[in-house]
Order: C-alpha cells, then sequence, then structure tokens
C-alpha cells in the first residue's frame, strides 16, 4: 500500500544551518542509516544554503557536499537521496555532479516571488532524468493567489511538487491550510503540493497536519528538530501524529524516535530551541537561516541579536541578504 503522504527529512541539510555546515562525512553516513532503516523515504543532504552555499557570506563546510552526497547514496538502502539548489548560488554544473553522484530528487528555491529564476534549472534537472521539487521560500510574505500563480511558473518549467516553504516559521494553522489549498486548485493534476515548515512560533507539526488536510502530498521535517531557527517540523512527532489520524506516513513510530534519540541528537551541536531569538524570528518573520548570523554578529559587536532580528523583519529581508545583517549590526553597534 502506498503511503497518504511523502515526508523529505531535512536534517542533513536544513540541519546544516544549525550546524554551521560543519557534517562529517561519518555523521552523514549514520543519520542517513538510522532514518533509512526507520522507512523514511526521502533525505537531503547538502549546504544548508543548497549546492555552492560553501562561501564566506553562507559559512564554510567542513567536507565537500558532493563527499557527502556520495556517502548518502552509498548508505541508503531504500530512500531516495535529495538535494537543494537556489539558483544565483548553486551552478548547473553542482545540479550535473550531485546527480552524477546518485542523487535522485533535485529541489530547487527561489523567494517565493521570483520562481522565473528556476525556469532553466528545472529544465536541466529533468533532462537529467531527476524528480523535481521546487521551493518557494518565504510564503507568509505573499497571499495564497499570489504563491498560487507563482507555483504555475515553477510546474510549467517541469517542476512535480511545489512546496509552501514556510522560511520564517511565521504562518498560522489556516494561512497554511489557505495557501495549499490554493496551490493545489491552481495545479491540479500538473503538480503535488508540500510543505515545508519550521518551529519559531511552535506550529510545525499542527502547520503540516493542515497542509495535509488541504491537499498536500509531500510534507518537510527533520528529525529531533535538526533545522534552521527553532528547527524545522519534528518527524517523530509528525509520524506519531499521523498515525493517530490514520494518515500513512510508511515510516516506523518507534524507529524514527529511537533515530532521533540515539543518532541524530549526537550529531547535533545543541538542541534546536524555542528561544527568545527563535520566537522573534517566527513573530517578525524572519528568515530562519539567519539565526546563527544574528548569533555571531550580535557578539561580534557587542549588540543584541533579537534587535538584530527585529530591524531584519521591519526590513522585511529575504535570503540571499545576509549582508545587510552586518550593516544592522554596525548600525546598533553605533547607536543608531
Ligand atoms: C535555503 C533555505 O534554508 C531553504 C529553507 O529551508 C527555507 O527557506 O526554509
Ligand atoms: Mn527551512
Amino acid at each position: 500500500m502506498p503511503a497518504d503522504i511523502r515526508i523529505t527529512d531535512s536534517s542533513l541539510r536544513d540541519g546544516s544551518h544549525a550546524k554551521r555546515h560543519q557534517f562529517t562525512v561519518d555523521e552523514v553516513a549514520s543519520v542517513v542509516a538510522a532514518l533509512d532503516a526507520a522507512g523514511v523515504p526521502v533525505i537531503e543532504v547538502t549546504h544548508g544554503d543548497g549546492l555552492g552555499g560553501s562561501s564566506f557570506t553562507y559559512g564554510l563546510s567542513r567536507t565537500p557536499e558532493q563527499e557527502l552526497i556520495t556517502a548518502a547514496v552509498r548508505t541508503a538502502t531504500n530512500a531516495k537521496i535529495a538535494f537543494l539548489m537556489l539558483p544565483g548560488i548553486g551552478l548547473f554544473d553542482d545540479i550535473r555532479a550531485a546527480a552524477g553522484n546518485g542523487a535522485t530528487v533535485c529541489r530547487i528555491a527561489s523567494h517565493c516571488t521570483e520562481a522565473d529564476i528556476t525556469e532553466q534549472h528545472f529544465g536541466l534537472a529533468r533532462k537529467l532524468g531527476l524528480e523535481t521539487v521546487g521551493f518557494l521560500m518565504m510564503a507568509h510574505s505573499q497571499p495564497p493567489e499570489a504563491l498560487a500563480a507563482q507555483a504555475r511558473i515553477m510546474a510549467d518549467a517541469g517542476c512535480q511538487c511545489v512546496y509552501v516553504v514556510d522560511s520564517a516559521g511565521a504562518l498560522v494553522l489556516d494561512q497554511v491550510g489557505d495557501r495549499v489549498a490554493a496551490l493545489v486548485a491552481e495545479l491540479g493534476a500538473d503538480a503535488q503540493v508540500g510543505f515545508h515548515g519550521h518551529e519559531n512560533l511552535g506550529l510545525g507539526v499542527a502547520n503540516s497536519v493542515l497542509a495535509v488536510r488541504a491537499g498536500a502530498k509531500q510534507i518537510d521535517g527533520s528529525t529531533r528538530r535538526f533545522g534552521a531557527g527553532a528547527g524545522n517540523t519534528p518527524v517523530e512527532a509528525f509520524v506519531g501524529v499521523c498515525d493517530k489520524l490514520g494518515i500513512s506516513t510508511g515510516i516506523d513510530f518507534f524507529a524514527i524516535v529511537d533515530a532521533a534519540e540515539d543518532v541524530v541528537r549526537p550529531a547535533m551541536p545543541d538542541e534546536c530551541k524555542l528561544d527568545r531569538m527563535a520566537l522573534i524570528m517566527g513573530y517578525a518573520g524572519v528568515y530562519s537561516s539567519f539565526l546563527g548570523h544574528a548569533f555571531t554578529l550580535a557578539k561580534r559587536y557587542d549588540v543584541s541579536g533579537a534587535e538584530i532580528l527585529v530591524r531584519a523583519g521591519e526590513r522585511r529581508l529575504v535570503g540571499g541578504q545576509e549582508d545587510q545583517l552586518i550593516d544592522i549590526a554596525v548600525e546598533l553597534s553605533s547607536g543608531q
């Protein structure tokens, strides 16, 4: 029996933000082995900011991501290995390399008003025989009908599942359902709809259930919430809730609970916490991966990390504008 929904585990990609991109091959292999054994169908492995993300702006990786992808592919027996790429950060050759190393699911992300920059990337991915997923990031910032129009651009370019991506963990309950429903209505049989949640307001599981009820067929999460900000929808809790609701995921609850505690947690530098800075991100609508940058800048310039995030929210900064966090920190340190 096929599962009702397909879960993609992002611990080894979104979790890369929380680990400052310091994964080793051994950590990736042990996490993939545990998730695969628990029945997780898709495991995403890449630098937190996608292929090519290793840089001074986004943070240097400890291990080249193609080596991590290769290790994941070698380890998985059933799970598909996915990778993320953001046009402008990664290159076409990075997609070719990931495909050559055995990854089979290509996830292309853009800010949720810029789907047109993904068209050529979906074209290449489909030509390479990859399964395609599109990410409309910072989805809280646009109304359902605007997101649906952007989803149509991705689907027409060859994307097989368009995700509503709550990058800031700012969407609340029906705001997820309304957005997913708008995409389902727009895309019909042309593409599936997915949801990627963050825990910054503590709603990852509830939001994901509402996404499923609105017609989403693919849901992201991270085991032990290992992701940016307060982390992602916890896969183990979501699987338990789905079991109770009669939504089949194909993942064994007890096995994923053990994987979270015994394998994923030891690979994490710390728990992903719902603390002051994470809550402010959700409340102010700030891109979750800014957390580590704001933390570092707060220390360097001796200013409040929370204040950096509040100002980032006021300026409606989007992914790719990490450098503007430095401007904010400098302003704060000079009393502006
Ligand atoms: C590059 C981002 O980290 C993608 C993502 O997971 C999000 O927007 O959320
Ligand atoms: Mn994310």
